[in-house]
């Protein structure tokens, strides 16, 4: 569920280069050691790109996009925008058994209690896979609940996989369920999810 970006944009290319450059940045502020001094002087470099940036900001949302092939590129998602630095960016993938699935490898970044992931970041990877598994099934819509059940903690700095499917549908709701699992199957988090098709989405094909 990709559209490659690189072989459409150049802009759009080097905007997502940037977006990592920042996650990698985040990630660098995070685990820095270095002196009051030098962390000083990076921010005043910091606040100078900032400035660059802002010379010409959007107003708008980035625009959903839909392949020939049915597939979907929302670059500003805060979950899978590859052009959004606060995204992983999760790449969700059809899954041949299942509805949806993710390769994931959180980051210190993403630290709930201490050496463990924030269960907030859980849920929203949860609930945007949960969300993608019912598109996938034709039947896309927003939350309208979500339900999570923490097993274990959830590591960051290791891989593991997230996986969703779509269970059934009544009317304009439909209901997913899904999880984050060591990738022995070991299950640490797991959602289910209500999704409530917007009338005005009735009959329109996302996915
Ligand atoms: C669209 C809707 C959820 C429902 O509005 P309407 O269409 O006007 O609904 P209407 O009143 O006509 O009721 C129809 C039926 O539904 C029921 N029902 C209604 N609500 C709820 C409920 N909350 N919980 C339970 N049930 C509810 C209601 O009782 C009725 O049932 P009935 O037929 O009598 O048995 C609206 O409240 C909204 O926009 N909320 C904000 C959603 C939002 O922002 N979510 C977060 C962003 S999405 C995201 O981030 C994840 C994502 C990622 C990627 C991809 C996809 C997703």
């Amino acid at each position: 569920m990709t559209i490659d970006v690189a072989a459409q944009d150049a802009r759009l290319e080097a905007l997502c280069a940037l977006a990592q450059e920042t996650r990698d940045f985040m990630d660098a502020v995070a685990l820095t050691e270095v002196g009051g001094s030098e962390i000083a002087a990076v921010a005043a470099e910091l606040a100078a790109l900032t400035a660059r940036l802002r010379a010409a900001a959007r107003e708008t949302p980035q625009p959903l996009e839909i392949g020939a092939d049915g597939t979907v590129r929302h670059l500003g998602n805060a979950v899978t925008g590859a052009a959004n630095p606060h995204a992983l960016p999760l790449v969700v993938e059809r899954d041949p058994e299942r509805g949806v699935r993710a390769d994931i490898a959180f980051r210190p970044l993403h630290e709930g209690p201490p050496s463990a992931v924030h269960g907030g970041i859980s849920a929203m990877v949860l609930d945007h896979l949960l969300g993608q598994a019912v598109a996938a099934a034709g039947v896309a819509g927003l939350t309208g609940t979500l339900t999570v059940r923490y097993r274990a903690t959830v590591p960051y700095g290791r891989p593991l996989v997230a996986t969703a499917e779509h269970t059934r549908s009544e009317g304009r709701k439909s209901w997913a369920d899904g999880r984050i699992a060591l990738p022995d199957g070991t299950v640490l988090v797991e959602a289910t999810g209500l999704f409530i098709t917007p009338a005005e989405w009735v009959g329109l094909k996302v996915t």
